[in-house]
């Protein structure tokens, strides 16, 4: 156990089960890597030296809409800040205006092989593990809209500080897209803001104002738009300010279980996604959701 505790530090709640049932964590290259600054295309990184903070933005126009590209620079990007012996804390923001994240890009899922489906999905559980078993601290500044995947991401991060604009709307809303939310998905939700507003939630398919995302506990705080960032930096100097080691292994005896439950039946519930997205009718949803999109701006 103590070494295992020990790994905790190193590889976030997904290392300590992997160095328990499979040795050492994974990427060992990664190990010690320092990351300051970086601009993949998709997502940039600020880390600043003197506090330890990076500021992870997601830059991927119009919309931030979670493709295989996005998903993958950003588990690769949290892997390496969290090798980073220079980082303790990781704040999640977007670059793009009115926008935190569309969520998971619905192209990505229609009319598109099984292959390409369960790739894609791979990296989406790639992403969630990586950040909701992260040692970091984690908080989501979440300044714009952040439907479905873009509230998985959120909901993921340690704390949330939402823009105070009622044109935003945050939640999980598959099933006003023909869609059910995976398990894992429900799990981040109910452990967030309890069983029976997850219930009401998923099965209604809310998107929440900001004032009621509030109120249920899906974000912790609103703050005007512009105070976003600089309240997501003071926050995270409380995070920081507790002993690191009792926070990381808190945050384990938190989330482990939940994280578990994927890792062990990753490659059930690929599969299950693949047999689920590929049916006709539910790909007959997908397009009409699109096509709603689309007509929206006509
Ligand atoms: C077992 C299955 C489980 C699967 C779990 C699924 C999880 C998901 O995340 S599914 C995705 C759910 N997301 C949504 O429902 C959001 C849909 N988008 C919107 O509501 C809006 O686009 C917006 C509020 C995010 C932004 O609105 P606005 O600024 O007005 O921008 P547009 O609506 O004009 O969008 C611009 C452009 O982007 C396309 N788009 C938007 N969202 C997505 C998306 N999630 N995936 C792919 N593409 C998306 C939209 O169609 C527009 O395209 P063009 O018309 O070609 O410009």
């Amino acid at each position: 156990m103590a070494n295992a505790l020990r790994t905790v530090s190193k590889c976030g709640i997904a290392g300590l089960l992997s160095a328990s049932r499979h040795g050492p964590c994974r990427l060992p290259h990664l190990l010690g890597q320092k990351m300051t600054n970086s601009t993949s295309s998709k997502v940039k990184v600020d880390l600043d030296p003197t506090t330890g903070v990076a500021v992870m933005c997601m830059q991927s126009p119009p919309v931030n809409s979670l493709n295989l590209e996005l998903l993958t620079e950003f588990a690769s990007t949290l892997e390496k800040l969290e090798m980073d012996k220079g980082c303790r804390g990781v704040i999640i923001t977007s670059s793009v205006p009115r926008i935190f994240s569309a969520g998971l890009d619905i192209l990505e899922m229609f009319r598109t092989s099984p292959e390409h489906c369960a790739d894609f999905w791979k990296a989406v559980q790639e992403m969630w593990l990586k950040l909701y078993g992260s040692n970091l601290a984690t908080i989501a500044a979440i300044n714009g809209s952040s439907p479905a995947g873009g509230c998985l991401v959120s909901m993921a991060c340690d704390y949330r500080i939402m823009a105070d604009n009622p044109r935003y709307s945050i939640g999980l809303n598959e099933t006003k897209l023909g869609i059910v939310a995976p398990y894992w998905f429900r799990d981040t939700m109910a452990n967030t803001v309890g069983h029976r507003t997850t219930e009401r939630a998923l099965g209604l398919g809310l998107l929440y104002s900001p004032q009621e995302a509030l109120e249920v506990g899906l974000v912790d705080e609103l703050v005007p738009e512009d105070q976003v960032l600089t309240t997501a930096t003071q926050t995270m100097g409380k995070w920081l300010a507790i002993d690191e080691h009792a926070r990381q292994v808190t945050k384990s005896l938190m989330r482990k279980p939940t994280v578990d439950k994927l890792l062990f039946n990753r490659e059930a519930d690929v599969q299950n996604f693949v047999s689920f997205i590929t049916q006709d009718s539910v790909q007959k949803n997908l397009g009409m959701y699109l096509k709603m999109l689309k007509s929206r701006k006509a």
